[in-house]
């Protein structure tokens, strides 16, 4: 990490309770945490919907403290040079054991029987009479050498994949996009599902561990329901809009699914027979929480101080070792001779280039320039302004 001695305090608005450790990387002398700022230099969120918040100035990067980034507004952030961050992988081992929890715990209908048992109350010593007749509506079945449809193996699901193989399971796993590092941690146990299709028709228990997105939004509709084995079990630790939620309802109704454990309750889901309704406990550890708050933490400092850019969603990786010399960030859209207009710029105030990278991701670029000379206080504004100049530019800072 870098320490670089900022020359004005900023503001760190928090949006959900963030773990205590993670607001601790911000040193007080130079950072403010605040829940009530409009002016913030950069945000820390968890799950709260910001799809509607205004992202005033001076507003600069959000970090989320988890995975998913539904709740944010990542396409507005872009346009505006707002760098998102994620903490991939930090919740991974706290939403792994909870899927691997209530697979098991539903499966034997243990939610069930502890809601029947504690009805039982008063019954005195009748009771363990009442339970030894009672127990035939619990009677569950085993996961071993059962089949495990696994869709989405980053993070999660791959972590989900290999322990279920540990628990006598057959697993299969479907993800188009699996990226290599995942790839290489991945047991060679664990079948790959050439498609979609082919993995609801082989599985018994089906977890789902994939981001919200246009193409993943109700994977689990009437159609593919059809393809499944009847009673299959499913879980849904990602997100509620992954389920077509009035198609899941009757898919219940008819035991074509057997049960539904999702981290998501809502009005419609509570409703549903044989749901398992957890109120999004997946990542709620104190080890998760504080993972998620150290990295979300470091990952905002690191940007805010030197420029650098690590585990963002919507601008490429970059990073330059820090000198302490003036540095300029510019945002811009990735067409051609953007850097040879911005270093123009710069030599016009005569000042000479000590070193430069530039990455894109999609339409969009982040170039950093680090500047030989000491820069003048009174000429930034000019630099600034030329900067600005430039067809394509989005945002610009000058650290
Ligand atoms: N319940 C919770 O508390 C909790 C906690 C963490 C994450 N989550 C949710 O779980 C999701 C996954 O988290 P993660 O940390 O494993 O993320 P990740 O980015 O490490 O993994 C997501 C995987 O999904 C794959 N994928 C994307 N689209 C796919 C598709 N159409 N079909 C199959 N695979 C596809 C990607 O290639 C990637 O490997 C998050 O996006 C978030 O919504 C929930
Ligand atoms: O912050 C939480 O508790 C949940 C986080 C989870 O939904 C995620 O996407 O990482």
């Amino acid at each position: 990490m870098s320490t670089v001695t900022l020359n004005k305090v900023l503001t760190i608005k928090t949006l959900n309770n963030i773990a205590e450790r993670g607001l601790n990387v911000f040193n007080k002398d130079h950072y403010t945490i605040d829940n009530e700022s409009n002016k913030a230099d950069a945000i820390l969120v968890r799950s709260f919907n910001m799809q509607a918040l205004e992202l005033d100035t001076p507003l600069k990067a959000i970090a989320r403290a988890g995975a998913g980034v539904n709740n944010i507004p990542v396409e507005k952030c872009t346009e505006k040079g707002i760098v998102v961050f994620n903490t991939p992988g930090a919740n991974a081992n706290a939403v792994k054991e909870l899927v691997l929890t209530t697979l098991i715990a539903a499966s034997r209908n243990l939610f069930a029987g502890v809601a029947w048992a504690r009805t039982l109350d008063g019954e005195g010593d009748q009771i363990p009479k009442l339970v030894e007749a009672g127990k035939k509506q619990f009677v569950g079945k085993e996961i071993k050498g059962k089949t495990l449809g696994v869709i989405g193996l980053g993070a999660i699901g791959a972590l989900v994949a290999n322990d279920a193989l540990n628990l006598d399971m057959e697993v299969i796993g479907f993800d188009p996009f699996i990226s290599v590092d995942t790839a290489w941690n991945l047991s060679r146990n664990v079948h790959r599902a050439m498609t979609i299709e082919q993995l609801f028709a082989n599985s018994d228990f089906i977890t789902v561990h994939v981001p919200l997105t246009n193409d993943t939004k109700g994977m689990f509709n009437e159609a593919t329901f059809s393809l499944m084995k009847p009673d299959v079990h499913i879980l849904n630790f990602s997100r509620d809009g992954l389920v077509n939620e009035a198609d899941m309802a009757v898919a219940l109704e008819t035991g074509k699914v057997g049960k539904y454990i999702t981290d998501f309750p809502n009005e419609n889901v509570l409703k549903m027979k044989n749901v398992v309704p957890i109120p999004h406990l997946g990542a709620s550890t104190g080890e998760s929480e504080e993972n998620c708050a150290i990295m979300a933490a470091r990952q905002l400092k690191e940007y805010l101080e030197t420029g650098n850019i690590k585990n963002s969603v919507n601008f490429p990786n970059v990073s330059l070792p820090y000198t302490g010399k003036t540095r300029v960030a510019v945002f811009h859209k990735n067409v051609p001779n953007m850097v040879g207009q911005i270093t123009s710029a710069i030599s016009n105030y005569h000042l000479n280039i000590a070193d430069m990278i530039n990455r894109s991701r999609g339409e969009y670029a982040y170039t950093m320039i680090d500047i030989d000379n000491e820069v003048n206080n009174d000429i930034i504004p000019g630099i600034e302004a030329q900067i600005n100049q430039i067809n394509g530019i989005v945002g610009i800072r000058l650290i």
